[in-house]
């Protein structure tokens, strides 16, 4: 159940709060990504200090690789990875499509060979389903395509309309297999899709709130459109999606993006970024990101940053880059801990900003001092 706290007068930011199984996220909300059952190189205990209430998990690698067999028998993912606070687990139709080989798109689903040893596969509605049933995901999004970008408009026409028929069984297998509601039920989220057409935006909207989800996302975006598409598709999509559920745009974004999505209604946000650019020794900084393997910084004794976790204070960006240089573990795990921060921080930001009614301020503070160009 979400609940709408506070609105913004100056935009269309909004201030809730989703309540799931395993606890209540406050919105607007990043969630850190934990593909294989871990946010890479991140101690639970220090995903909590971080104040992360949710985390992503991939339907499609926890398939692949340790199976559902395992997982089940541990008792489902939150045991298997000891976190007891929510996830969210994304229904595998994009990871098909980004990673596996031989891919066949059927009306029935997606037959394939999967990226680790190369076995044939096959992921459909149902299966996507299931497999999130037994990971006991908090929040299981449906099984979709992502439309590819760029297209026509009849393809994107055509993807969509698979979208909905498999939205539609989807809703057929959760009332047939889990029709409990409230409590302990897992929640689904419906992935809007369209493309960049207005059109086809919002009559997948309006048939996928038809069917009556639990949420909704906005798909198909950062797969390579302009950012005044992404924007744009906001801003066609979130007013036709019920106010008192929440919105969640998939894959995104930086942290501009991010602020200008949050202005044009969505609640909730998931990135690989922050800790994928901690692999290559990129901390992201109120004034842009700042990769600390350049030479500039190899006698810079001041901290990574003024605004940092507890466990990345008392280390130089010297020092860090030596261990980013060097591929030493700590260089990664400071990073990440610090990137993940800077992200959730700016969330918990917002939030703030959105309920003492300074949400424009912030949100014009945070475009106007970041600069893309890493430092
Ligand atoms: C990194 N960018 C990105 N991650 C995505 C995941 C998705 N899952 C389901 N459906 C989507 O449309 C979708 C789009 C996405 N873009």
């Amino acid at each position: 159940m979400f609940e709408l706290l506070a609105t913004d007068p100056s935009s269309s930011a909004r201030r809730g709060r989703l309540t799931t199984p395993h606890g209540v996220i406050e919105t607007p909300i990043f969630m850190p990504v934990g593909t294989q059952a871990t946010v890479k190189a991140v101690h639970p205990q220090e995903l909590r200090s971080l104040d992360a209430q949710i985390i992503l998990g991939n339907t499609y690698h926890l398939w692949v690789r340790p199976g559902t067999e395992i997982i089940g028998a541990a008792g489902g993912l939150h045991k298997f990875m000891n976190w007891d606070r929510p996830i969210l687990t994304d229904s595998g139709g994009f990871q098909v499509f980004s990673l596996a080989k031989l891919r066949k798109l059927k009306e029935e689903g997606c037959y394939f060979n999967n990226h680790v040893d190369g076995t044939p596969m096959f992921l459909g509605p149902e299966t996507a389903m299931e497999i999130q049933a037994t990971l006991g995901s908090d929040i299981a999004m449906l099984f979709d395509e992502c439309t590819p970008w760029p297209c026509k408009h009849e393809d994107a026409r055509s993807s969509m309309e698979l979208t909905l028929r498999w939205a539609r069984r989807c809703r057929d297998w959760i009332d047939k297999h889990q029709p409990q509601t409230g409590g302990g039920a897992q929640l689904h989220f419906g992935i809007v899709q369209g493309s960049t057409f207005e059109d086809l935006r919002q009559r997948c909207a309006r048939e996928m709130v038809a069917m009556g989800f639990s949420g909704y996302a906005i798909g198909g975006l950062s797969v390579g459109e302009p950012e005044e598409d992404m924007m744009r598709i906001a801003e066609w999509t979130c007013p036709l999606l019920p106010q008192n559920q929440a919105r969640y745009a998939m894959g995104l974004g930086t942290p501009p993006q991010i602020v200008e999505l949050i202005a044009r209604g969505i609640d909730m946000f998931d990135c690989v970024l922050p800790t994928r650019l901690a692999r290559n020794g990129t901390a992201y900084t109120h004034d842009g990101p700042m990769n600390l393997r350049n030479n500039k910084f190899a006698k810079d004794f001041r901290p990574l940053s003024e605004d940092t976790h507890p466990l990345c204070q008392g280390f130089s960006r010297a020092y860090i880059r030596h261990l980013i240089n060097t591929q030493e573990v700590l260089g990664l795990r400071l990073i990440s801990l610090h990137n993940l921060h800077f992200y959730l921080s700016l969330a918990s930001r917002a939030r703030l900003a959105i309920e003492q009614g300074c949400f424009a301020e912030f949100r014009a503070e945070v475009v106007a001092r970041y600069q893309n160009r890493p430092e």
